[in-house]
């Protein structure tokens, strides 16, 4: 007989809440955040992620859990927030295998994350689902009151400028279904940037001040610019030759046949980067990157913030790059 309900709580969660006291270590029916900070706001935010649409059913546990965490600190380090904990609801199929053996990995997971982001499970559910392994993770942060970055807020005349490089991740699933060849090194690379984001939760806090609007890129670099135009009234021109690439998306990028797009277009609307992407003002540009390099980040300034609605994305040679109608991920 295998381990039931409260059994798999104590043994694989509660230790995780350690640490954390208005968790009351996962034994009462909900859990106290404590007093926000002097000036500060709380910043909450939720993502659920489904094997088959947000991970491979076959990934491993432990970079699922991390996966489902780190997405989710990618959205508070969008707000400028620094995390503080999370909640965690599990779904798990009645006929996973070895159930224990999975929920063994995962927790592994989580307690690897939470000493690197400093953070604790306060609370969260169990159940099992006739459907995939199905979670949802809710993270706390805090930022000082009226610092928060939101997508409104860019101005015409600010720079647009993304963190990391853009497109590893998706290539990185292609490559995992079959459907990319590349070679051996460079497809782990690449898988890797699928499987295990890196979100960037010392950039957002560092941007508060600077950064006019931003968010993280989940869907699609073109799609998610589309939101800071749309909730900022303005358009964002994009340089194409300016987004930051990787050496490894560059050699897919390289080898595809030059009259088509694919892998272009696959880097700039194909999702999961879990990049920041932020207008930020001229005057503003040495601050920035001094603020990225204390961070341990790169930024790349990949265009501007223009006069009018929508996202352009222009290729070298001065005109628009076609083909990125489907600027991103869409679920419905
Ligand atoms: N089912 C829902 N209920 C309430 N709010 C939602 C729901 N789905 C999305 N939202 C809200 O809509 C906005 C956009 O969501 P989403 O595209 O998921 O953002 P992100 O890409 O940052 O995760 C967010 O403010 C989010 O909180
Ligand atoms: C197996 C698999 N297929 C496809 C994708 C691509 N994909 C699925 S959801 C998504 C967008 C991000 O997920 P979403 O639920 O929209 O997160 P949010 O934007 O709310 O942060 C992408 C790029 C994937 N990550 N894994
Ligand atoms: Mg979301
Ligand atoms: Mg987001
Ligand atoms: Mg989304």
């Amino acid at each position: 007989m295998g381990l039931g309900e409260f059994e798999r709580i104590d043994r694989f969660f509660a230790p995780l809440s350690q640490g954390a006291g208005g968790a009351f270590g996962l034994t009462d029916d909900a859990a106290l955040l404590p007093e926000a900070a002097d000036g500060s706001a709380w910043v909450v935010t939720v993502d659920a992620l489904v094997a088959g649409v947000h991970f491979l059913p076959d990934d491993p546990p432990d970079l699922v859990a991390r996966k489902a965490l780190r997405v989710n600190l990618s959205d508070l380090a969008a707000m400028g927030a620094v995390p503080y904990g999370y909640t965690l609801a599990l779904a798990l199929p009645k006929g996973l295998p070895d159930p224990e053996s999975w929920l063994e990995g995962f927790a592994r997971g989580l307690r690897a994350d939470q000493d690197r982001y400093g953070i604790h499970l306060l609370g969260g559910d169990s159940v099992s689902t006739p459907g995939p392994v199905t979670l949802s993770i809710t993270a706390f942060g805090s930022v000082a009151r009226g610092g928060e970055l939101r997508r409104s807020g860019a101005s015409v005349g600010d720079d647009l400028w993304v963190s990391g490089t853009i497109g590893d991740a998706a290539l990185g699933l292609g490559v995992l279904q079959g459907t990319l060849r590349v070679s051996a090194a460079d497809a782990e690379i690449l898988a890797d940037r699928y499987r295990l984001p890196e979100p960037r939760v010392a950039l957002g806090p560092a941007l508060v001040g600077l950064a006019t609007a931003g968010l993280d890129v989940s869907d699609g670099l073109v799609q998610d610019a589309g939101h800071i135009a749309e909730r900022s009234g303005v358009a964002l021109r994009i340089e194409a030759a300016a987004v930051p690439l990787s050496p490894a998306v560059r050699r897919c990028i390289d080898s595809s046949d030059p009259l088509r797009h694919d892998a272009l277009s696959g880097v700039l609307t194909g999702g999961d980067d879990y990049e920041l992407l932020f207008a930020a003002p001229p005057a503003s540009r040495d601050r920035v990157s001094e603020a990225a390099a204390a961070a341990g980040v790169q930024v790349t300034r990949i265009g501007r913030v223009e006069d009018g609605r929508g996202v352009r994305v222009m290729a070298e040679d001065g005109r628009p790059l076609q083909g990125l109608e489907r600027g991103g991920w869409n679920h419905f």
